[in-house]
């Protein structure tokens, strides 16, 4: 898995997202942004959606990123004419590739559908344009068409085969499988695009990764179509602490990319969403605390700085002396055993009834009530 390269796609799969319209500035700053912390491959949006779109596609382009830009585009020539506008130089064509995908939407005419692919790439490819090839639904497509229509993609031109999880039907065995068999079949890259609909998009992309797939397309915050794609952060942090993979991205900015894609998109992030959530770092159970006080690996899979956090140790519920005396004697307060299982006692209660971790503030004031103030020194 040395060679991984991301190609991001919270500009135009991760505004796809219901409800999610990033305006021009909003845009820039993501592309900026994804650019600035190392990310090879940008897909930019839609040209064909109107001028609004290729004005902030061409306002990307003119960046002068060292990120490589895509377009996305239907098998349609005024989609490819309108790409061309926008000064890339790259684009991405999509068709469909399963049954019930030609049958909606191509009447079931296989022939016209790959003929329309064939004269959109080699109309891209004659004017110089490098085009990668995406076979829409390819989860639930006939293996053999799958190969096929990706052989003549090959043949006609194009320089990378996307494998979609439109749906996101799959589980990582079966991704393996079916990615296995394109890459050994095809001269081309394959890329993996997965969605998360069963929650495994993440695993998925990682597992189309493992079957030799090259590219990968992530969202921040996995952001996109329904329930989402597979995550930039989580896939990036898996890689590189799963398998020790460094995609030279500078992942202690995961973070504030997380934010401005949030603020964007107007889409808050879980507090328990991987890799950027709030609690990824936040420990208040009494048993995970005194093994992180004592050594943060015992419950922590990496330092939080990597990814732009700060560890977070709170009282509430679930906790226990360790931690409360810990945090007290911050405070310069020495409580016996007793004392501080009596705070503790106090702590559960009144975190059951405000229904949250306490400050640091109630903490100390539990302790006055508790009569405990001659231990402040
Ligand atoms: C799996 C994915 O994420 S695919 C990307 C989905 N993203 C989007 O749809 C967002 C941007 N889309 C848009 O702005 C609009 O849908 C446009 C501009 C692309 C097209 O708009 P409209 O002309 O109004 O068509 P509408 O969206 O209603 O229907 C889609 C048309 O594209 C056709 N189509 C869908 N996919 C493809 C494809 N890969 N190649 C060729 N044609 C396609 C449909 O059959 C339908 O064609 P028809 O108008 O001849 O019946
Ligand atoms: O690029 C394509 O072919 C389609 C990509 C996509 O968004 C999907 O299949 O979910």
């Amino acid at each position: 898995m040395n060679q991984v390269l991301i190609n991001d796609t919270t500009l135009r799969d991760g505004e796809q997202a219901a409800g999610v319209a990033f305006n021009l500035e909003e845009k820039i700053a993501i592309a900026k942004f994804l650019d600035a912390i190392g990310l090879e491959e940008i897909e930019v949006g839609i040209p064909a959606m109107g001028e609004e779109e290729q004005r902030a596609i061409q306002s990307i382009a003119d960046l002068g990123l060292s990120a490589k830009l895509l377009g996305w585009n239907r098998a349609v020539i005024s989609d490819i004419k309108a790409s061309m506008a926008c000064g890339l130089k790259r684009m991405h064509i999509a068709i469909p590739v399963s049954g019930i995908q030609i049958a909606t939407k191509f009447q079931g005419q296989w022939r016209i559908t790959l003929q329309q692919l064939k004269d959109c790439i080699s109309f891209a490819v004659d004017k110089g344009f490098w085009v990668a090839v995406g076979g829409e639904d390819s989860s639930r497509a006939d293996d053999e068409f799958l190969l096929d229509v990706a052989l003549y993609a090959q043949e006609w031109g194009a320089k990378r085969f996307r494998f979609c999880d439109t749906v996101g039907v799959l589980d990582p065995f079966t991704t393996y499988s079916k990615v296995k068999r394109l890459v050994s079949g095809l001269r081309i890259p394959v890329e993996v695009h997965t969605h998360n609909d069963f929650g495994l998009a993440t695993a998925n992309a990682l597992a189309g990764l493992k079957a030799g797939a090259l590219s990968v397309n992530t969202t921040v915050n996995g952001l996109g179509e329904r329930a989402g794609n597979a995550a930039l952060e989580e896939v990036v942090m898996a890689i590189k602490r799963m398998y020790g993979v460094d995609l030279g991205i500078d992942t202690p900015r995961l973070l504030e990319l997380s934010k401005l894609v949030a603020n964007a998109s107007g889409c808050r992030v879980p507090p328990w969403k991987a890799i950027v959530g709030e609690n990824t770092f936040a420990h208040e159970s009494g048993i995970h605390a005194h093994g992180v006080l004592k050594n943060p690996f015992t419950y922590e899979p990496f330092a939080p700085e990597e990814v732009g956090r700060e560890r977070r140790l709170v009282v509430g519920k679930h906790s226990g002396r360790h931690l409360i005396s810990n945090l007290l004697k911050q405070h310069g307060i020495f409580l016996s055993k007793e004392e501080t299982q009596s705070v503790l006692d106090a702590v559960r209660q009144c975190s059951m009834e405000k229904k949250r971790n306490l400050t640091t503030e109630e903490l100390l004031d539990l302790v006055k009530i508790q009569k405990y103030s001659h231990a402040i020194r």
